[in-house]
């Protein structure tokens, strides 16, 4: 008895301390969640192709679906076959690639739709149909028997084909929650392979999305898969927490590119995934290869990747303050949540401006192999603040500074007749970090 009462002892002490670890970590009674086990869809060549910009001839559909599978993204969702003859060519071409991701089309809940779907060689077959008043009253004009019925069919057929298939309603956060657990139930009864919820219109928060997959989860036996838009930003935050929910499988594009402002971005999931789910994360997907990927789909849409981006934003390792930069230095957890190493990136102290601290500019002063005592930093620190005040600062401003001054206390008799370097209007701004790059217009 007194053991027992030992061992309860131990245990609530050590999931206490857990907990004020990290009280918003994940939740070890959430037998549900699939944040450590999910699948990502990838749609940058459906959803992506709907985004304003986008144009992708075939060769550049290949380029970016073969780096979407050396990435390791699961499934590659491609336009409807019935949307132009080349997109049924250029999805008949992608199929024909032998790539490890699997490969889906996205159609509408028709038969029509659904015949030249499955001759193209996808492996699945994603179906959408919208079931909220304004889709059924504004787009198709179908009731929800109408959407069951046809929705059998479309189903019926693709499963006899021995393909995948996904039923997914559109605009599911605004449809009404009996017709949606209805239509939900019959498809699952008949056997599809996973049922969507999507977030047409960008409306919902996470809570909602937790409170509808978990409302989900207990009327459907297959995978649940998200589809998130960005319009009020939360498409991160609302994969996650579809994740945490129970959903399987979160739609993603590279750069979050869509209709209107996108859906969840590739990358920006991939930040919020290692955070929660380390080990799976690095072991299923070439983390090295965002940037890459990233770049390839910003110039075929010619577009820039935005500089607060996750991860690849120009300056998302980039540290500047003085207090920042002391502790990085000891030890870069301290303001890092992400490692750039694990994106193949580098981690920069900018410490040409004047917010910068004497243990930042000490550590340049070892790099240049100076020898200058903590006192003689703090004073050549007060220089660099000084012209910092006046104008923006560069490495080579900062170092000649250090140097300049490293002469005068080191030779005191052959001290240089000039001040500090003048202020130069011409001289760009630079920085001891990746280049900085001013904004180009985002859309054509
Ligand atoms: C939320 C989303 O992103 S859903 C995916 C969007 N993807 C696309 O639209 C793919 C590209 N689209 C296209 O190339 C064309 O719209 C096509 C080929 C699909 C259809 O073109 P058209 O026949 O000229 O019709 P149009 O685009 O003007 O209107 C859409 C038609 O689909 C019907 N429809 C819309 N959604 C659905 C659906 N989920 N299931 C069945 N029918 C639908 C509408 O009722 C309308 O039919 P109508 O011609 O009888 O009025
Ligand atoms: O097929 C789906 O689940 C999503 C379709 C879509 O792009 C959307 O509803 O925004
Ligand atoms: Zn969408």
């Amino acid at each position: 008895m007194s053991d027992n009462n030992e061992f309860q002892k131990v245990t609530e002490t050590a999931s206490v301390t857990a907990f004020q670890q990290n009280p918003y970590g994940p939740n070890p009674a959430d037998y549900l969640s699939n944040v450590q086990n999910f699948q990502l869809i990838d749609s940058t060549l459906r959803e992506g192709e709907q985004f304003a910009n986008s144009f992708f001839t075939t060769e550049k559909k290949i380029e970016i679906a073969k780096a979407l599978d050396e990435f390791g993204v699961d499934y590659i969702e491609l336009t409807s076959p019935v949307a132009s003859e080349q997109s049924r060519k250029d999805c008949e071409a992608i199929c024909q690639l032998g790539l490890n991701a699997k490969i889906l089309t996205h159609i509408r809940c028709h038969m029509d739709d659904a015949k030249v779907a499955v001759e193209t060689g996808v492996d699945g077959v994603d179906v959408v149909i919208g079931t909220s008043k304004f889709l059924r009253q504004y787009s198709h004009g179908k009731d929800m028997n109408y959407i069951a019925k046809s929705a059998i069919e479309v189903i019926e057929f693709v499963k006899s084909k021995g393909i995948e298939i996904r039923f997914s309603s559109e605009d599911s956060f605004r449809s009404d929650l009996v017709d949606l657990l209805n239509i939900y139930k019959t498809v699952s009864k008949i056997g599809v392979n996973r049922v969507g919820i999507a977030d047409t219109v960008g409306c919902a928060n996470p809570r909602q999305v937790y409170e509808l997959v978990r409302t989900l989860k207990s009327v459907v036996s297959c995978d649940i898969e998200c589809h998130f838009h960005n319009d009020t930003g939360c498409a991160i935050a609302n994969a996650y927490t579809a994740l945490e929910g129970g959903a399987r499988l979160i739609d993603v594009c590279v750069l979050g590119i869509g209709e209107r402002n996108g859906i969840t971005p590739l990358g920006g999931l991939m930040a919020r995934m290692i955070v929660a789910a380390p080990d799976y994360v690095k072991s299923k997907y070439k983390l090295h290869k965002l940037r890459d990927l990233e770049n390839l789909v910003a110039d075929s849409v010619e577009v820039n990747i935005p500089f607060n981006n996750p991860i690849t934003g120009f300056c998302a390792f980039t540290h500047k303050a003085g207090i920042h930069a002391k502790a990085i230095l000891a030890n870069p957890s301290t303001y890092e949540i992400l490692n750039p190493q694990d994106f193949g990136l580098t981690r920069y102290i900018h410490f040409a401006n004047r917010l910068t601290g004497w243990n930042a500019i000490k550590s340049r002063v070892d790099q240049l192999n100076l020898h200058l005592t903590d006192e003689q930093v703090k004073e050549v620190t007060n220089k660099i603040k000084k012209l910092g005040d006046i104008r923006p600062l560069n490495i080579d401003d900062v170092d000649s500074i250090i140097k300049d001054y490293h002469i005068e206390v080191s030779t005191p008799s052959i001290a240089p007749q000039r001040d500090s370097p003048e202020v130069d209007s011409n001289i760009d701004i630079n920085s001891d970090g990746p280049p900085l790059k001013k904004a180009k217009t985002a859309a054509k």
